[in-house]
Formats: structure tokens, sequence, C-alpha cells
């Protein structure tokens, strides 16, 4: 087992990193003082795989939990589940005590961590991540939400898990789609911290692909790596933090232009990525070359780069509710090289709408 610290003073905590190992969750919980009755979150996808084992592993060993069942996708990121769940939870009378565990992929990441974080001002919060995606990104750094509809992630808090269980035996169930869309945050990671990273996953693309073990422990543990490393040096995105939103101003417009329901996370970021980089060129921060690296490896982790079923207008509209936005001005992360970007809030709507009408396409458009 390998571990990855975040260290946030009282709130720091460890990442464990194994195969095969969700037996070692007991043990884990052990080290806390837990109270024994909780709750275990998933989705109806995970829950049908992996629910009853983690039910068993906590219930034989003194734990009393139940079990809360979402459906799978991005609608359960919403006011409406989550009211459903505080209902649970008073029911079952868990106290500040009370572990309450996510196990899924970021959906269930998020939603669960919010109402950890709310139910009686915040209870334990434990994440066992299922999806690629989830267990580079979303499990880490406490960044917890639910969507509104006039935005991604706009209802939220910052609430830290005790401890983060990373099984990579989990992700042989992980439907290739979902894998695709991990490695955008992972491709992120290379741009906007370590250039060998990203060098790392361009020559290394057909191992990954092929989910070759050893190297996905290797981009698993070293994305977890740049994101604790970040967070632990500013845990509310005062600064720094802002960088891991490489990618996400259009990603988030992407997302909610379509219901949430054309493109997953990763592919949205997919999208984001190339019209930051497309900024990023037209600002003179990068050259062509810079670009079509980017873009080769977006392409390569068979990530759109290209969005359908989108407006400009309503983009932009989108990108004016950013959470990135302060006094009207939106906050744009953008590359000055391969592994390392750049923060304006200067960037034109002309050029803004210039890039957008590049990156949406109609559906005729042929070989995109
Ligand atoms: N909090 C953060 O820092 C952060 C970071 C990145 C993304 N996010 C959020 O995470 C969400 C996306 O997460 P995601 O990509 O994991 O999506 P997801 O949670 O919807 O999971 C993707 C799909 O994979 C299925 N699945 C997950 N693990 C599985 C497994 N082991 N076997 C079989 N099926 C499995 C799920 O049921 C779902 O259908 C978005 O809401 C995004 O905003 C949050
Ligand atoms: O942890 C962060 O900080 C991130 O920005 C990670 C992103 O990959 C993630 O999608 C996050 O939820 C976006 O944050 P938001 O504040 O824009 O909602
Ligand atoms: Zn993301």
């Amino acid at each position: 087992m390998q571990e990855v610290s975040v260290v946030l003073g009282s709130q720091s905590y460890d990442i464990h990193i194994g195969e095969g190992f969700l037996d070692q969750l007991e043990v884990l919980m052990q080290s806390f003082s837990f109270s024994k009755r909780g709750l275990l979150i998933s989705d109806s996808n995970v829950a049908l795989l992996y629910g009853d084992k983690l039910l068993n592993i906590l219930n034989q060993n003194g734990f009393a939990f139940d079990l809360f069942v979402v459906h799978a996708g991005e609608q359960a990121k919403s006011f409406n589940i989550a009211q459903k769940i505080y209902t649970k939870v008073i029911e079952l009378g868990l106290d500040r005590k009370s572990p309450i565990i996510a196990l899924g992929g970021g959906v269930v990441g998020d939603l669960t961590g919010f109402i950890a974080a709310t139910y009686l001002r915040g209870v334990p919060f434990i994440q066992i991540p299922t999806s690629l995606l989830a267990q580079v990104d979303s499990s880490v750094g406490g960044k917890v939400a639910i969507n509104h509809g006039l935005g991604k992630n706009l209802i939220g808090a910052f609430y830290q898990p005790k401890f983060v269980l990373i099984d990579l035996e989990i992700l042989e169930t992980l439907p290739q789609r979902e894998i695709y869309s991990g490695l955008a945050e992972i491709i992120k990671y290379g741009i906007i911290a370590d250039d060998k990273f990203f060098d790392y996953l361009d020559t290394n693309s057909q191992k990954i692909l092929e989910l070759d073990k050893n190297t996905l422990s290797h981009i698993i543990r070293r994305s977890c790596e740049i994101k604790a490393d970040v967070v632990s040096k500013d845990e509310k995105e005062a600064g720094l933090r802002i960088i891991l939103n490489f990618g996400h101003t259009i990603a988030h417009a992407v997302e909610s232009d379509t219901g949430y329901k054309k493109y997953n996370h990763g592919e949205a970021v997919g999208i984001g990525m190339h019209g930051a980089a497309l900024l990023s060129l037209y600002l003179g921060l990068i050259d062509e070359t810079v670009l079509n690296r980017v873009i080769q490896i977006i392409q390569k982790f068979q990530l759109p780069l290209y969005a359908f079923d989108c407006t400009v207008e309503n983009l932009f509209e989108f990108i004016g509710r950013d959470k990135k936005v302060t006094s009207g001005k939106v906050k744009w992360v953008l590359m000055n090289s391969i592994g390392q970007v750049i923060i304006r809030n200067d960037i034109s709507d002309d050029l803004v709408k210039r890039v957008l009408s590049e990156i949406v396409k109609s559906s005729d458009s042929k070989n995109l």
C-alpha cells in the first residue's frame, strides 16, 4: 500500500493507494473514534457491484451501517436527492461522530461530502473513490457540492475527508468511457504542474489505455501527489488552487448547457482544455506546437475537442456565473507552457466568444 498525505494541520489526512485491499477499510475505521452507526452512500451501478461487500466488511466488524443508493449520473448532485438523504440520516439518528462514507465516482463523492459537511454542521466523511476520475481528483481536496439549474457545483463547501481509500482493482469494472474521462483530469495535472508527467502520459499512452497496473498505479499516485500538494498550500482556493480549474471554465459551461447529459465531466474538461489552450495561443502565451501537443494528447485519450449541442451565447452566459468571477471578471487559467499555467482576468469578451465559436460545432459537422 502507498500513502500520499494531504497536509492541512488538524484536518490532515492520508490517501491510501493499493490493489485488492478494500478489507483494509475496517483497520482504518478502527483508528478513529467513530460512532458505530453510519451511512454508506453509493450509486445504482457501484452499489450493485460493491455495496454488499462493503456493508459486510463494516457490519461484521462492529459497525451498523445502512446503504443509501442514488441513481447513477450527475442528476444525483441535486437539492432533491440531498433532501432525501437528510431525511434518512435524521431517521437513522446519526450523531456527530457517525461516519458517512462515499462509495462511488465523483458524483457520489461530491454529494456525500456535501451531506457530511452540512448534517449537524459536520460529521466524519470518508472517500472510497471507484472511478478513475474520483481516484485522481474528486476524492482529494475537500471540494463538495451539488449543482443548481443555473450552474455546476454552485452550492457547496470545502470539507475534508478523514481518509481516502483507493483500490485499483475496483477500476476493472469501470466502463471504458469513464476511464477516458479520468484521463482528462490526469492530462490536466501534466499541463498545470509537471511537463515530465505530461511526457510520460504521452509516451505511455498505449499502456495506460490497456490499463497496465504498474502504469496506472504510477499515474494515479502522481496525480494525487500533485493535487495534495496544491491543496496543502491553498485549501480554500485563495490563489494557487485555481490552477486545478484549468479547462473547467468552459467545461462547466458545456456540462450546464447540455443538461449534464451529453458529456461526462472528463469529456467536458477535454473540450475546456482545448478552449483554454486556444485562448492561450491567441494571447501569444504559447505557440502552435504546444497547442498541437495538447490537442494530440486529448485525442489520444479518446476525449472530445469540440462541443456539440451548445451555443456560444449560452456558454458565454454560464461562464459569467463561474465561481472564479470576481467583480464581473472571469479568472482564466491559461497556459504559459506545458507544466506551467498563468491566471488572467483581463480577457476580452470578443476573444472569449471567438474561442467559443471555434469549439462549438453543429451536429451536421463531420469528422471531428
Ligand atoms: N470535488 C472535486 O474536486 C471534483 C473533481 C473532479 C470532478 N468532480 C465531480 O465529479 C463528478 C464526475 O465524477 P465521475 O467521473 O466519477 O462520474 P460518476 O460519479 O458519474 O461516475 C461515472 C460512472 O461510472 C460508474 N462507476 C463508478 N465507479 C465504477 C466502477 N468501479 N465500476 C463500474 N462502474 C463505476 C458510475 O456509476 C457512473 O455511471 C462530476 O460531478 C464532477 O463535477 C469533483
Ligand atoms: O479541486 C479543485 O480545486 C478542482 O478545481 C478540481 C476540479 O477537477 C473539479 O472539477 C472541481 O469540482 C471544480 O471546482 P469548482 O470550484 O469549479 O466547482
Ligand atoms: Zn474536474
